[in-house]
């Protein structure tokens, strides 16, 4: 579903330069991971170039039977923003909710942005995540912990292939961070989305269940460059 080969993002303007290199990393459909990696690794640039938000330099870039590193390319930006709007969902570090739709309304947002409204999958997943009484008020309204199931249903809205989650835990104490990663797990799995997990804490995601894969992180060498490795093997030869 998801195939990157020798794929590579650097930031050189800045006084820290820093280069992103993956030599592989395949996502199958329906499966969950975390990335782990400390802060400045390089995940959030990973996650964004894997939200189609941010081109790679170089490699091999597919992703639901389509070439992304050749529409990036080709500089078809229309068609990566539908891929992304139709086939991707993202849980941000904190909500990310529009203060002045309902929780039904933001939860709608994907939905209507694909073209694909369905009030019955939402009240579905706000049963599921629990804040089905809490549809009609506004974000305002909720707690955290709340706000963050409203990401996660949002996200899965429009039933996404891939639901990318940068730090979803960052800013909420550490039992809810527990069940928001439970809850994001069970729904991807229930909804046969493909999930990505960014974290710094790999041990809570690995109690959360989530298989785990850590960064290499090199220090600056003679070019002056960081760098940080996200490799994973194929999944044929992982098997
Ligand atoms: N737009 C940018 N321009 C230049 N450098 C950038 C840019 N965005 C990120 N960087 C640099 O790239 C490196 C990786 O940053 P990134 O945000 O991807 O790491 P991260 O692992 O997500 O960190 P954190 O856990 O702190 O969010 C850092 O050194 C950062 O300073």
């Amino acid at each position: 579903m998801l195939s990157l080969r020798g794929v590579t993002k650097a930031y050189r303007g800045d006084a820290a330069p820093f280069a992103l290199e993956v030599p592989t990393f395949d996502l199958a459909a329906g499966e969950a991971l975390a990335l782990a990696g400390p802060s400045g690794s390089g995940k959030s640039t990973l996650l964004m170039m894997l939200a189609l938000a941010a081109p790679p330099d170089a490699g091999a870039f597919t992703f639901d039977g389509a070439d992304i590193a050749l529409l990036w390319r080709k500089g078809r930006r229309d068609a990566l923003a539908e891929l992304r709007a139709r086939r991707i969902g993202v849980v941000p570090q904190t909500g990310g909710l529009l203060p002045y739709l309902t929780v039904a309304g933001n939860i709608a947002l994907t939905q209507r942005i694909a073209g694909r409204e369905d009030a019955a999958r939402i009240r579905a997943l706000a049963e599921d995540l629990g804040i089905a009484p809490q549809l009609s008020k506004h974000p305002a309204a909720l707690s955290v912990g709340q706000r963050q199931r409203v990401s996660i249903a949002r996200a899965l809205a429009h039933r996404p292939a891939l639901v990318l989650a940068d730090e979803p835990t960052a800013s909420v104490h550490p039992e809810l961070a527990d069940a928001v990663l439970a809850l994001l797990k069970r729904e991807c799995a229930a909804a046969g989305a493909a999930l990505l997990v960014a974290t710094h804490d790999p041990d809570r995601a690995a109690a959360a269940g989530y298989p785990i894969l850590r960064c290499t992180t090199h220090a600056p060498g003679a070019d002056g460059i960081a760098r940080s490795v996200f490799a994973r093997l194929p999944l044929a030869e992982a098997a």
